[in-house]
């Protein structure tokens, strides 16, 4: 699902955040990218899901080169949970669903209240701006959007990251229930 060959990366000229990274995901697998501060985890995760061009090396996903597929064909088969959470602040948890749905096919997209309603998002909520939530709050409606156009691929940048211990646990039965329907997981935490 994931090939990825001696990729390298510079922010600039002197700044070489990879330095020849080589590993392989195999389709249905939870995968663990592990590493300290600054090992480049984030920069990674940014390439393989096409937010930072400029690599060296080659990264394939679903069998095939991202410098060569589709930004639009790309997109729409993968799901992602930044580090930093990109929602809109004004919006509710469900007009910015309903927001990322639209860019994907309408049989592809899952119903935004049922997957909030997975995630244990309080119902209070649905409808106010994501500027009135908890930072655990925000990290559901960040998964949900990671999940809402059912990616068969899935990339989470610290995942349980501002969840208390029961939203860790429920996340994680999460990740695993979407592995059981064949899902791809790639998950980037600190040691
Ligand atoms: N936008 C940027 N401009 C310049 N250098 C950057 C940028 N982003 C990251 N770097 C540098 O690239 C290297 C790898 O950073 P990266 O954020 O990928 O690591 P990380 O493993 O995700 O770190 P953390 O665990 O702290 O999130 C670091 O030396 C960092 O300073």
């Amino acid at each position: 699902m994931i090939d990825v060959k001696d990729l390298t990366f510079s922010y600039g000229k002197d700044n070489q955040a990879l330095h020849g990274l080589n590993f392989i995901v195999n389709k249905g697998e939870i995968f663990g990218f592990l590493g300290p501060n600054g090992s480049g985890k984030s920069t990674t995760q940014k390439i393989l899901t096409g937010i930072l061009k400029g690599h060296g090396g080659t990264v394939s996903l679903f069998g095939q080169d991202i410098s060569t597929v589709h930004a639009q064909d790309f997109f729409q088969r993968i799901g992602v949970l930044f580090e930093f959470p990109y929602l809109y602040a004004n919006l509710s948890a469900i007009d910015n669903l309903k927001y990322f749905s639209s860019f994907y096919p309408k049989e592809q997209v899952q119903d935004p209240e049922e997957l909030l309603e997975r995630l244990e998002f309080k119902r209070d909520f649905l409808k106010k701006p994501v500027a009135s939530y908890s930072k655990g709050m925000r990290q559901r409606v960040s998964m949900a959007r990671a999940l809402i156009s059912s990616p068969r691929l899935l990339f989470l940048d610290e995942p349980i990251s501002g969840l208390d211990p029961s939203g860790a646990v429920l996340f994680r039965k999460i990740i695993e229930e979407e592995q059981k329907k064949g899902t791809t997981v790639f998950i980037t935490t600190q040691l």
